[in-house]
């Protein structure tokens, strides 16, 4: 276990993937004033410039002095955290993991430019499907797998948050729960473990009239059915995932040790299927993963996380490297 007490005087990211994900990432990553220093790339350099261009534009308003323009992959070099959000996103109907081939290509060449300016920091995956392409990307830069992350159920997970607080009105910073597994299809609620406040939501179920236990199955195939809902109406979905990527990184970037469902590489921790990337719980500090925080799974959420890295593992073992 490492532990870190040193916060980062600086603070630079470097966003490839200039669209609607990479982008309200920036925003938020902005007026949060989360970095001192924000490198834009995109394969369509001019949407990177012009990106750069609007956003220095509203740093009067910002809470910090900030530098942010369009780059080269040479600027990862000195950069704290690469965050990959290049790639096409699904179309209404298509899963994530329909994405693949597509995007596992696009990670391969992303990856292989960011390593080649001698980059140290930290890689933050959040195309799809994310614990696929963050295996690629770890694969592919050969760096430790504590330094490769993808934001895996991290969105899943702030969902299940919301829709718990939404039931039984309490504020969503109250709501201890995670989504652990794939983050698609597969992906399971661990409510074995899930708190409000400190009273177990089993008991809250037992106390309060507006939550039942017929409930869970409605709030997790809500979870789960998410993007596809916010993709029939609008086409994409980007603020969530912004908002979500902004916390990962300010837990990185402050050596918080703070514990969020990521994708991770499955070291052994839970007793399944290994060598792939999964979400997870994880402790996140300065260093990537500090290391990945083990839940007493009961045995429905045990076959559940077994059948979510099957799945994966299966489509990983079609894949060439
Ligand atoms: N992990 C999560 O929870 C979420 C993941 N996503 C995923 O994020 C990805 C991006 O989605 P959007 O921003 O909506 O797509 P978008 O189409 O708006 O943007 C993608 C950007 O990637 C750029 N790009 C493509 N190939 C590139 C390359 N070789 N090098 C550099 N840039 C390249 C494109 O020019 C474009 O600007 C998709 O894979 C989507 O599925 C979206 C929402 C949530
Ligand atoms: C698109 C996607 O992965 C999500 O919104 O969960």
């Amino acid at each position: 276990m490492v532990t870190n007490s040193n916060t980062k005087t600086k603070s630079k990211v470097v966003i490839v993937g200039t669209g609607m994900v990479g982008m309200s990432y920036a925003f938020s990553l902005i007026n949060q004033g989360t970095v001192k220093e924000l490198v834009l790339i995109d394969i369509d350099k001019e949407r990177a410039e012009g990106e750069a261009m609007d956003l220095n534009h509203g740093l009067s308003y910002a809470p910090r002095k900030m530098k942010i323009y369009a780059g080269e992959y040479s600027d990862c070099k000195d950069a704290d955290i690469v965050v990959i959000t290049a790639g096409v996103p699904q179309k209404e109907g298509e899963s994530r993991i329909d994405l693949l081939n597509r995007n596992a290509t696009i990670m391969k060449i992303v990856v292989g430019q960011v390593m080649k300016s001698k980059f140290r920091g930290i890689i933050l995956v959040a195309s799809n499907p994310v614990d696929i392409l963050t295996y690629v990307a770890w694969r592919a830069s050969g760096l430790p797998p504590s330094k490769v992350i993808g934001s895996g159920t991290s969105l899943d997970t702030a969902r299940l948050r919301f829709e718990i607080a939404q039931k039984i009105n309490i504020s969503v910073k109250n709501i201890h729960a995670y989504i652990m597994g794939e983050h698609g299809d597969s992906e399971f609620v661990c409510w074995s473990q899930a708190y409000v406040g400190a009273k177990p939501l089993v008991d809250v179920i037992e106390s309060m009239k507006e939550i039942e236990f017929k409930h869970l199955e409605e709030i997790h195939n809500s979870v789960k059915n998410a993007a596809y809902e916010i993709i029939k109406r609008k086409k994409a979905t980007y603020y969530g995932i912004g908002m979500t990527l902004v916390s990962i990184t300010s837990a990185i970037l402050n050596d918080e040790n703070r514990i969020i469902p990521i994708s991770v590489y499955n070291d052994g921790t839970y007793d399944t299927v290994k060598d792939l990337y999964i979400g997870l719980p994880a402790v996140i500090n300065a260093e990537g993963v500090n290391y990945v925080m083990k839940l007493k799974l009961n045995n429905k959420e045990q076959e559940q996380l077994n059948h979510s890295a099957s799945i994966l593992k299966g489509v990983l073992d079609q894949m060439e490297f």
